[in-house]
């Protein structure tokens, strides 16, 4: 009975179809159905094509999202081949890296507080091409640039926070266009970078997975703005200079010893160890990878697989490594130490520390630097020779480095290009003075740069309001201590 109802309703439905459009429905169905069956024919024959090309004439190379080069190539594509074409999806993000100094609306004038809300704003709206695939052409080489969104057959929003590989491939059968192309695009990024120094630090997407991931660039800190011992900051320059040099890693091979150089830096919180890390950087053109032993994400096997990767010259910054608790406690003779810790705040046991500083698969070429504010607590066997080569000791500072700070903090004023060469001089020579004053009104080896460099900062362009209110902020500090 339902039966033939339905079947009463599509014929009527065929008729009344066939009569407006003088054409049999059914020949509409038909053609559909071919048309799709060509469609999905088409799709794999396009498919089984595309992966037999790729077999033999297509060269492919996939980037990493935590290698370095991915972002020298996301770089390069966003500066040359996506620059002035118009993409419909792409990812907006806010730059607040602009080196352009913020156009002040009027004269500093210390009784008159500003609003900067109407004034002019140096970041920027950046829109990135995000993910998709683009065609671009490379020294007369047509080569496609893909950067998936998910996973192959994801649907939903495109995962923002997780970066997949990035692949290039070209017409070619053989890789060198493409090798060619990556030799340019790191050129362009050691160009571009050519005074910054990238920051990277760990990321943990989900338990399972801690990347590199950079952080940021900064221009590199000039080493002469860091107070320290002549002597020492020569010593260690030297040392790196040397360790660095071609020449060092085949005298390293040649006497079969693993070509690595560690350097530990100790002492008082805010005595710049930080920033000598950081000037050091700056001076020999390297990056800077950060780990802590700290951090909650850091398995023992995140912690050795990260430090392999990082790249062959860099920096390898871990900070505070005291602070993780890391020894072998009290051991019989004989007993086998490293198994044995007192409770620590990491999961990285002191016998994975050690075998990721030195075991195989460490990576050679980089230069560690451990920094710390109890030296004392530190296992013999994290600070031996081969694990730390040099160790830096920083110190509250002495007279002598607290004039060199009131000095560095008070260049511009006598380096003013207004001042003519003898008003220059005479402005040094006051300034000089002043930092002699300045140093003889604070007790040595008491307070740390850091302090009083933020006592500097709220004078900072006033040195003689710096000389005169000193006293009262030691009278200040001493009470509060
Ligand atoms: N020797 C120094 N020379 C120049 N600036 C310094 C020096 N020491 C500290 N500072 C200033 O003090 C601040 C903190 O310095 P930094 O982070 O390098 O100290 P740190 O010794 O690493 O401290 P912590 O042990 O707490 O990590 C920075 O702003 C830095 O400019």
């Amino acid at each position: 009975m339902f039966m033939s109802t339905r079947s009463g309703v599509i014929s009527t439905l065929v008729e009344l179809v066939r009569k407006t459009l003088n054409h049999d429905p059914l020949v509409f169905v038909n053609s559909g159905l071919v048309v799709v069956g060509l469609i999905t024919s088409l799709r794999s024959a396009a498919n089984v094509l595309y992966t037999y090309a790729e077999n033999i004439c297509l060269s492919t190379v996939h980037v990493r999202a935590e290698d370095p080069l991915y972002e020298d190539v996301v770089r390069w594509m966003n500066d040359h081949a996506f620059r002035g074409r118009n993409f419909l999806s792409v990812l907006a993000q806010t730059n607040n890296n602009s080196d352009k100094p913020l156009r002040c609306p009027v004269q500093l004038d210390p009784d008159r507080l500003i609003s900067y809300r109407e004034s002019e704003d140096n970041s920027f709206l950046e829109l990135k091409p995000f993910r998709g695939s683009r065609l671009f052409r490379f020294r007369q080489t047509w080569m496609l640039f893909s950067h998936a969104a998910n996973g192959p057959g994801c649907f939903g929003p495109p995962q923002l926070d997780t970066n997949p590989p990035l692949k290039l491939q070209c017409l070619s059968i053989s890789l060198s266009p493409i090798k060619k192309f990556l030799d340019e695009v790191r050129a362009y990024g050691r160009k571009v970078s050519v005074s910054n120094v990238t920051i990277y630090r760990t990321t943990s997407f989900s338990p399972d997975v801690v990347r590199w991931s950079s952080v940021a660039s900064r221009l590199s800190r000039d080493i002469s703005t860091v107070i320290l011992d002549k002597q020492k900051k020569q010593t260690i320059l030297r040392d790196i200079n040397e360790y660095l040099h071609p020449h060092t890693r085949q005298w390293y091979a040649n006497h079969g010893i693993p070509y690595r150089r560690g350097y530990l830096f100790s002492g008082p919180p805010g005595t710049g160890k930080t920033s000598l890390a950081s000037a050091i950087a700056g001076v020999f053109g390297l990056d800077i990878y950060v780990l802590s032993l700290l951090d909650p994400s850091m398995t023992e096997s995140h912690f050795s697989r990260l430090f392999s990767e990082v790249p062959t010259r860099c920096v390898v910054l871990l900070e505070d490594v005291d602070a993780a608790g890391l020894n072998r406690g009290d051991t019989e003779p004989g007993e086998d130490f490293i198994q044995r810790s007192t409770k620590t705040n990491t999961s990285v046991s002191l016998s994975g520390l050690l075998n990721a500083i030195d075991g195989v698969s460490s990576q050679e070429g980089r230069i560690l630097i451990m920094t710390t504010n109890a030296p004392q607590q530190l296992d013999r066997a994290l600070i031996r020779p081969g694990r730390v080569d040099v160790h830096i000791k920083f110190e509250l500072p002495s007279r002598e480095e607290l004039q060199d700070l009131f000095l560095s903090m008070y260049s511009e004023v006598h380096q003013n290009p207004q001042f003519s060469p003898d008003e220059q001089k005479t402005e040094a020579a006051r300034l000089t003075e002043q930092a002699v004053r300045f140093a003889e009104c604070l007790p040595e080896k008491q307070f740390s740069i850091a302090d009083i460099q933020g006592f500097l900062l709220q004078h900072k362009r006033r040195p003689e309001d710096a000389c005169s209110q000193v006293e009262s902020w030691v009278e200040e500090m001493d009470f509060e201590e």
